[in-house]
């Protein structure tokens, strides 16, 4: 009774995953998600494409929305090169609590910075509140309906620099239609689309990476 989804994770975590050791994190929820219950996690076969990306650009500054269980923020701050920061959004105070407790577990609490409330409102904060200027990367992986917006209110905020990337999470399924046709169309992006699958399924869905071109 009782328990969510996400709090079953966290126990798994707990109990499963040495402490301190990301990567071991990473595997036991990708394990449980696969064989006990599915759950939106990035997943290991389109986490791996995050994971090149992450290495190829080695952000010094990194934003993702929608943080959930904190799986891929686990994933990406294990591979950020030091004095390096992820910023991760999470509005729901619930998940935003697993969170916390899923990255202190993997020890890269120090590469992590975890807002709780809606993107619309942090977004056009970020710049004073953190002493940005720009993202070198962004993580796309919450409302679909809302990378657009959000997109759009990161380019007015001017988070993006040339050269800044975009990297979507799930443009096929459930899909991000608005968005994709938005990157793809633009000139002011050159948007390449990374095919994969579901996390721990075999119905197709994909990244789509985006520079934006200032
Ligand atoms: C104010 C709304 C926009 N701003 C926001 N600001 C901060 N956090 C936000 C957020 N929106 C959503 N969130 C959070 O992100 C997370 C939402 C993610 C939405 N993801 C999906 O729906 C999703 C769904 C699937 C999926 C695919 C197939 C299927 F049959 C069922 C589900 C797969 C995925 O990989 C997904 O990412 C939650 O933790 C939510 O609380
Ligand atoms: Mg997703």
């Amino acid at each position: 009774y009782g328990s969510t989804r996400p709090e079953r994770i966290l126990a798994e975590v707990k109990r499963k995953a040495t402490r301190g050791d990301a990567r071991s994190v990473v595997d036991t929820i990708d394990q449980y998600c696969r064989h006990q219950e599915w759950a939106m996690n990035v997943g290991d076969e389109k986490g791996t494409i995050l994971d090149s990306i992450v290495c190829e650009v080695k952000p010094r500054a990194m934003l993702e929305l929608g943080t959930y269980c904190g799986y891929s923020a686990v994933r990406i701050a294990s591979l950020l090169p030091p004095n390096s920061r992820l910023i991760t959004m999470e509005f729901n105070p619930v998940f935003a609590a697993i969170a916390r407790q899923v990255i202190a577990w993997a020890g890269v609490e120090d590469k992590v910075v975890l807002i709780e409330g809606p993107s619309g409102d942090w977004i056009p904060k970020m710049k004073k509140e953190f002493g940005l200027t720009s993202f070198d990367l962004v993580f796309l992986d919450h409302w679909k309906d809302c990378y657009l917006p959000d997109t759009k209110l990161m380019e007015e905020c001017g988070l993006l620099r040339t050269g800044s990337i975009l990297v979507a999470d799930n443009v096929i399924c459930p899909g991000a239609p608005d968005y994709l046709e938005y990157v793809r169309g633009s000139p002011r992006y050159e948007s390449k689309y990374f095919r994969s699958h579901l996390e721990y399924t075999t119905v197709e869905d994909g990244i789509e990476k985006s520079v934006f071109l200032g």
